[in-house]
């Protein structure tokens, strides 16, 4: 199996808080990775370093985007790319996106102009061609609305498709973030927090709709959750930090046996 994404040695401080120190982990191909840990072990943070949200002070944050897209980018004959001190509309071209713990839509727009958002970073055509509305800028703009609708009718919210998001219920929203995901042709798909908010049989949609994401798209998908009934049964592989640094790594089944992992949530536990 090769790899999608290689963390190496990051490490970020704020102020002279350490957030993440020295803190190594790989995704595969094709793979479902829980990232967990108690509250503020940098979870968040990993993520915003990987997006390049954040800017870490040193590591490598190495990304395979598949051929097609390192030629397009002009990286023929590499295998993949560090993206630190990459633009964050690059590392989205590349097909790394993600969602975000508290759901980012703009309100006043519809269900699918909310998801089409995720798509203008691909637009070819040129943005005079945009303006003046050319036929090729309007045949590319259908193209991009169908897919649009595709990506809704996936996540089974088509029918609400020309509504205004902002009146949308939580569960909804959540749903229009992941398919505005889908829009990049991923990669690779953060999920920071996904089940945060949903109930029991909306969690149990999510792992099945994280599943079919990976499954019909062919990527992987990197996952921030404290659900840690979603985080055994959807993920192949886990790794547990704890104040920044790495803990330990595995499958659900070595994870939930770890005594380090044990002892740093009920080290949490003491501390509420
Ligand atoms: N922009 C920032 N400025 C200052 N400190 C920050 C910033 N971002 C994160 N931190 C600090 O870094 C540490 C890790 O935070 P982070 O949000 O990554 O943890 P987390 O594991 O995602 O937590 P939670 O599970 O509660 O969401 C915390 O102590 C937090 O206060």
């Amino acid at each position: 199996m090769t790899d999608v994404l290689q963390v190496e040695n990051l490490s970020i401080s704020f102020g002279g808080l350490k957030a993440l120190d020295d803190l190594s982990f790989t995704v595969s191909d094709h793979e479902i990775f829980g990232l967990i840990g108690p509250n503020g072990a940098g979870k968040t943070t990993v993520f915003n370093c990987v997006t390049q949200f954040y800017r870490p002070d040193t590591g490598t944050v190495w990304f395979a985007p598949g051929v097609d897209r390192l030629v397009r980018a002009g990286h023929a004959g590499t295998d993949r790319i560090d993206l630190v001190g990459q633009p964050v509309h690059r590392v989205i071209r590349y097909g790394l996106v993600r969602t975000f713990q508290n759901v980012e839509i703009i309100p006043e727009l519809t269900v699918l102009d909310n998801v089409l958002i995720g798509g203008h970073v691909d637009f070819r055509s040129s943005m005079i061609a945009q303006m003046l509305r050319l036929p090729r800028a309007r045949a590319e703009e259908a193209q991009y609305r169908e897919k649009a609708r595709e990506a809704l009718r996936f996540l089974s919210i088509e029918h609400l498709a020309d509504q205004l998001a902002g009146g949308q219920p939580y569960g909804v929203r959540k749903r229009l973030e992941m398919a505005r995901t889908l829009m990049a042709e991923p990669r690779l798909i953060i999920l920071d927090e996904p089940a945060a908010g949903l109930n029991e049989s909306e969690t149990e949609d999510l792992a099945d709709t994280i599943r079919r994401i990976r499954d019909t798209f062919g990527c992987s998908v990197l996952l921030v959750e404290h659900d840690m009934g979603l985080v055994m049964d959807v993920c192949d592989q886990i790794c547990a930090i704890s104040f920044g640094k790495f803990l330990a790594s595995g499958t659900p089944v070595e994870i939930q046996r770890d005594v380090r992992v044990h002892e740093a949530y009920l080290g949490e536990r003491d501390d509420a």
